[in-house]
């Protein structure tokens, strides 16, 4: 099954805070980032090693490194960006592929409008960072253009699941493993996650929060 609930005591506990409907847009923030990094470390514990030998204080000691493989954090605009340094904290010497996709609210359809991807996809780990899978429209199509751009090897880290997100990426994606702090109830009628965080696109950045 490729979905990974970390119930971690220092997620659960985090994941409480972030749903309290008063938390500031700074704690807010703060908790979405150190979450992504818990997240990050799951998800790269199988992470190939290689052996090396390095020049160490007292003469030539055998230690290990990551293998060859490359890694890109991908942010889904905007509300990826509030996780993204959480990531970057763990694996700092990964690059950033940003893809741009907007829900339209009425129809819920995905929409991209921006695309910047690193190179070498084929030869990377790609990291999707978006805090919420509602319907999956937006993961589904990121992981789309990832692939159709050369990517084999896809990874998503989101703060709460909803199951009918969950279903979306596994019926078209069944390789993309999910990690995720939490798999919620279900969807409202607007396609928002219950109980979830609300807007997280709003509460990361301190936009608005539209009238319900
Ligand atoms: O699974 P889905 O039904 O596609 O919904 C999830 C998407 O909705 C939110 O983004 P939103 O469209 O609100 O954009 P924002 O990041 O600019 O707030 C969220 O950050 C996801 O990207
Ligand atoms: O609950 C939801 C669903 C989609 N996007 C959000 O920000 N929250
Ligand atoms: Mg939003």
């Amino acid at each position: 099954m490729p979905i990974h609930e970390i119930r971690h005591p220092l997620i659960r506990h985090k994941l409480g805070l972030m749903r309290r409907a008063d938390l500031s847009t700074k704690n807010f923030r703060e908790m979405a980032q150190e979450i992504a990094a818990l997240l990050t470390y799951e998800a790269s514990k199988d992470l190939p090693l290689e052996p090396a030998t390095i020049e160490g204080w007292c003469g030539a000691v055998e230690v290990e490194k990551l293998a060859g493989k490359k890694v890109t954090v991908v942010p889904i605009l905007r509300a990826g960006i509030g996780m993204l340094d959480g990531v970057l904290s763990l694996i700092p010497g990964a690059k950033v592929s940003a893809v741009g996709i907007a829900r339209n609210e009425e129809t819920l359809q995905a929409q991209a409008y921006l695309e910047r991807l690193v190179g070498q996809l084929d030869q990377r780990l790609a990291l999707i960072v978006d805090p919420m899978l509602a319907t999956g429209g937006s993961m589904v199509a990121t992981i789309d253009l990832l692939k159709k751009a050369g990517c084999v090897n896809v990874r998503a880290l989101v703060l709460v699941a909803a199951p009918e997100g969950i279903r979306a990426v596994e019926q078209r994606h069944p390789d993309v493993h999910i990690y995720t702090a939490s798999i919620d109830s279900h969807l409202d009628d607007k396609g928002y996650i219950i109980p979830g965080l609300g807007d997280a696109g709003d509460r990361i950045f301190g936009t608005r929060q539209k009238d319900a």
